[in-house]
């Protein structure tokens, strides 16, 4: 199975999480794009969907499935999306798309995250998949500055504005140990709006697609 046919695998996998009559939080990116066109066989049983970037929201309103703003929904139960890298601890890096501020936020509403991948996506430590930053454009140079204070190359994402204005650094070159801290350390630094670490809220499942069928941990 080439690594399409895998993604595509996992997604359809993930429909089978969704709650008939609620609203879903759907993530961004190539798997999350088969995950939307598996909705859309389903769109009648739901009430709608929360998109955690303007591209998924033009790809569900492609398929006629009613988009909601976030700060019209009073619960969400579900979340689903896939991942840059995941570990073990279902710790992920996210935003290769630059979409991982609204991702970080729908996540954060969700009762439960479900993670799909395929097998490429498995780590055993977090930090080989070059970390995205998003950052206030003025802050550039500082965050910068700060991102090789610990270790990092930061590479600026040339020619690429996120959804929110801003712009992002894909930090290199970092020995993850211990994400949860490093999460915390790069959110407390000025001018930083979110970092790709998905460790304070990691997944609460994780669908990988390999050769042999999906499994769930
Ligand atoms: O910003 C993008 C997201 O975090 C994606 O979930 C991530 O980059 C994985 O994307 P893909 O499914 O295309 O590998």
């Amino acid at each position: 199975m080439d690594q399409n046919a895998l993604k595509k695998q996992v997604a359809e996998a993930a429909l089978r999480y969704v709650p008939e009559g609620e609203v879903v939080g759907v993530g961004t990116g190539s798997t999350a794009n088969f995950f939307i066109d598996g909705l859309a066989a389903m769109k009648d049983r739901i009430t709608g969907a929360v998109a955690s970037s303007e591209a998924t929201a033009e790809r569900l309103r492609g398929h006629g499935i009613p988009v909601l703003a976030l700060n019209d929904v009073d619960r969400l139960p579900v979340y689903v999306d896939g991942a840059d890298a995941v570990n073990e601890h279902r710790e992920m890096i996210k935003g290769g798309g630059g979409a991982l501020t609204r991702e970080k936020i729908v996540a954060a509403v969700a009762r439960e995250f479900v993670c799909i991948v395929d097998g490429s996506k498995k780590v055993k430590r977090l930090g080989g998949f070059p970390l995205p930053v998003e950052v206030i454009p003025m802050a550039r140079s500082y965050v910068a500055r700060k991102l090789v204070g610990l270790g990092g190359r930061p590479e600026y994402r040339e020619g690429f504005v996120t959804d929110n204005g801003n712009i992002i650094l894909d930090v290199h070159n970092l020995d993850i140990v211990n994400p949860l801290d490093l999460e915390k350390t790069l959110n407390n630094i000025t001018g930083v709006v979110t970092n790709g670490l998905f460790a304070l809220r990691p997944a609460d499942v994780v669908l990988v697609g390999e050769g042999g069928g999906v499994s769930v941990y």
